[in-house]
């Protein structure tokens, strides 16, 4: 295994990360996948198909953004491309999370379109740049597919965009990011909360 400057502590944080998530219920099975910038050249990535509450150091590896292990044959996330390409476009970006959280699915079914819009709600303001509930959250939404390259060039124009902080896949989760790892768990929080009280309303509109 190598060993790079931070790996260790990135590895300590993605286990954190992933118990509580598992606790919140919004990893379910061995949905999910985590990682965390290591440098402007690599990513600490969990492996595919692990349980993300149940993660060792063995459970994360380290790839480059194109997803291209360094000293291991593990296999990394098989979405671990839209993890890289976060890091890979967004300097800024330290932490990605990317759950299966239960409104974040259901809501990603309700929406027509490619965009969902928050407005309104006090919880924006977890978001960097959000300072009042009159703010608007615009949230791409794309469609599930399991071609993870075309997935990602199809979200790959709204990501540069500073005030994009997270995406929907349709039917499948959230892609979220921040500088580090306590802001991204805050904001996998926040959605959560957001997206709730957004079918919420929808049911009793
Ligand atoms: C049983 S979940 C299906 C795959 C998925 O959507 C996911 O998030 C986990 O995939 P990984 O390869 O990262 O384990
Ligand atoms: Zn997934």
């Amino acid at each position: 295994m190598i060993d790079l400057p931070g790996l260790a502590r990135a590895q300590a944080s993605l286990i954190d990360a992933g118990r509580v998530l598992d606790r919140a219920n919004m990893v379910p099975a061995t949905g999910g996948n985590f990682s965390m910038r290591l440098d402007e050249h690599f990513m600490a990535v969990t492996v595919s198909g692990r349980h993300k509450g149940q993660l060792s150091g063995s459970d994360i590896m380290v790839t480059d953004f194109e997803c291209v292990p360094l000293g291991s044959t593990l296999k990394p996330s098989d979405e671990a491309l839209l993890h890289g390409q976060l890091y890979r476009l967004r300097p800024d970006v330290g932490a990605v999370l990317h759950t299966h959280c239960r409104a974040a699915t259901a809501l990603s079914c309700l929406v027509e379109g490619d965009e969902l819009v928050l407005e309104g709600l006090e919880l924006l303001k977890v978001f960097e740049g959000i300072t009042t509930h009159e703010a608007r959250l615009r949230i791409p939404v794309v469609d599930n597919s399991q071609d993870i390259p075309a997935l990602a060039r199809e979200v790959e124009p709204r990501l540069p965009q500073d005030d994009c902080h997270v995406y929907l896949i349709r039917g499948h989760g959230l892609y979220t990011w921040a500088r580090d790892m306590t802001r991204c768990l805050y904001q996998v929080e926040a959605l959560s909360a957001l997206f709730d009280c957004e079918l919420t309303v929808r049911r009793c509109r």
